[in-house]
C-alpha cells in the first residue's frame, strides 16, 4: 500500500470504540474512520453522525463488503474476538482486534492459517504509549540494575450482570479483562517469556467470571512477576519495576488518560516514603492514535508489525496456564 491513509471499519457501537478508539484513529496521522457497523442500523447511524463518520452499515457483513475499508477495528465481547477476525480477514481486510484477542491459545491458533498477507494485531495500547517504551529504554540502560522484580495492580468495581466483563459465556473475568495487562508487562518490561506460572482464584458465586485472581509467574534467572487484578474493589492500577539498584514506577500504567501527560517515577531508596524519588514527565499523547498509527504504518510497509498473531497467541497460553493452576493447584508450565 503507498502512503495514503488507512480507511477504518469500526465493527459495533462498543463503547471503547465510541469513547477512545475512534476518537484516537481521528486523531492519528496514519488513518480515517471511514465507516461503522452495527447489528442495528440506526444505532451505527446516530453513532455515525455523532462522531462525524462517512458511513453507517446495519449488519458487520456489509461493513466487510466495503471494497474502500482497508482495516477493520474489532471491539466484539471478547467470545466473538476470533469468528469476526476471521471474517473481516477473509473479506481482505486488516484487522486489530482487542484485547484479548481469543478465549483461549486454541481459538486463537485458528488465526494462524489466514493469509499472511493481511495483519492481524491485539489491541494493546498500553505497548505504543510513550510511558512504557520511556520505561522499557530506563530498564536497557541499566539504571535498575538487573530488573528482577515487576508488581502488578488492576482492579475496579462492576457488578453489572449485563456487562460483558460478567458474562462467563462471553469471555469475561479478571484475568481476561485486565490480567492479560498485568501479564504483558512482564513480558515487555523482562523481554522474556514466563517459563511457569502458580495463581489463586476467586470467582462470582452467581457470574460464574472470576472476579479476584492473583498470579506469580518464574520468568527464570530469579526474575518474577506477581499481580492482583479484580473485577469487584476499589478502582487502583499501580505497576512497580524493582531492580537490584532502583526501582520505577508507572502510576497509571494501563488507563493513562487520553491526550494527557503522564509520570514515571525512579527511586534509589534512599528516603523511605517518596522522598527519594525523582519524577519524570511525559509528552501528553494519546496512546489509542498511537497504536493506529503503528498498525496504519506496518499496513502500508513503512514498518514490520512487531506484535502480530504469534504474540497474541502467546499471551493466551500463558492466561490459559494461569486458569489452569488455579484449577489443579501448584505450579503450571508454560508451553
Ligand atoms: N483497549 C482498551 O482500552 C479497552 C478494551 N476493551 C475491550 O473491548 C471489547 C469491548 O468492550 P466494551 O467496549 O466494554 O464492550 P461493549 O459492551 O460496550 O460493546 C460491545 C459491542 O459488541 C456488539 N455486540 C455484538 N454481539 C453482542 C452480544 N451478543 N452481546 C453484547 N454485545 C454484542 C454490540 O454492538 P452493536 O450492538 O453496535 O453491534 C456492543 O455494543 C472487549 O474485548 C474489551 O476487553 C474494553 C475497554 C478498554
Ligand atoms: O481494557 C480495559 O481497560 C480498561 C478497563 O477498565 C476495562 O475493563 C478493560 O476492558
Amino acid at each position: 500500500m503507498d502512503g495514503s491513509k488507512i480507511r477504518w471499519g469500526i465493527v459495533s457501537t462498543a463503547k471503547i470504540g465510541r469513547e477512545k478508539v475512534i476518537p484516537g484513529i481521528q486523531a492519528s496521522k496514519t488513518g480515517v474512520v471511514a465507516a461503522i457497523a452495527s447489528r442495528n442500523r440506526d444505532k451505527a447511524g446516530e453513532i455515525a453522525g455523532e462522531l462525524g463518520i462517512e458511513k453507517a452499515y446495519g449488519s458487520y457483513e456489509e461493513l466487510f463488503a466495503d471494497p474502500d475499508i482497508d482495516a477493520i477495528y474489532n471491539p466484539l465481547p471478547n467470545h466473538m474476538h476470533v469468528p469476526v477476525t476471521v471474517q473481516a480477514v477473509e473479506a481482505g481486510k486488516h484487522v486489530l482486534c482487542e484485547k484479548p484477542i481469543a478465549l483461549s491459545a486454541e481459538d486463537a491458533s485458528t488465526l494462524l492459517s489466514l493469509p499472511k498477507d493481511r495483519l492481524i494485531a491485539e489491541g494493546f495500547m498500553v505497548r505504543a504509549h510513550p510511558q512504557w517504551i520511556r520505561a522499557r529504554e530506563i530498564i536497557r540502560s541499566g539504571e535498575l540494575g538487573d530488573l528482577q522484580a515487576i508488581q502488578g495492580f488492576f482492579s475496579f468495581f462492576n457488578d453489572d450482570p449485563d456487562n460483558i466483563r460478567n458474562r462467563a459465556d462471553m469471555g469475561g473475568g479478571a484475568l481476561m479483562d485486565i490480567g492479560c495487562y498485568t501479564m504483558l508487562a512482564g513480558r515487555y518490561f523482562f523481554e522474556a517469556e514466563p517459563q511457569r506460572v502458580v495463581s489463586l482464584i476467586d470467582r462470582d458465586p452467581e457470574f460464574g467470571t472470576d472476579r479476584f485472581t492473583s498470579a506469580m509467574m518464574d520468568f527464570g534467572s530469579g526474575r518474577q512477576l506477581t499481580f492482583t487484578v479484580s473485577t469487584q474493589l476499589t478502582p487502583f492500577q499501580r505497576l512497580q519495576l524493582v531492580g537490584t539498584k532502583k526501582r520505577l514506577e508507572i502510576p497509571i500504567p494501563f488507563n493513562s488518560p487520553q491526550g494527557d501527560a503522564s509520570e514515571l517515577r525512579l527511586d534509589d531508596g534512599s528516603e523511605l516514603g517518596d522522598g527519594s524519588v525523582q519524577p519524570e514527565a511525559i509528552a501528553p499523547c494519546d496512546q489509542y492514535a498511537e497504536l493506529a498509527d503503528v498498525f496504519g504504518r506496518a499496513i502500508r510497509g513503512e514498518t514490520t508489525l512487531t506484535y502480530g498473531v504469534e504474540d497474541a497467541l502467546q499471551n493466551m497460553k500463558i492466561l490459559d496456564a494461569i486458569f489452569a493452576s488455579a484449577e489443579r493447584g501448584g505450579w503450571v508450565d508454560v508451553t
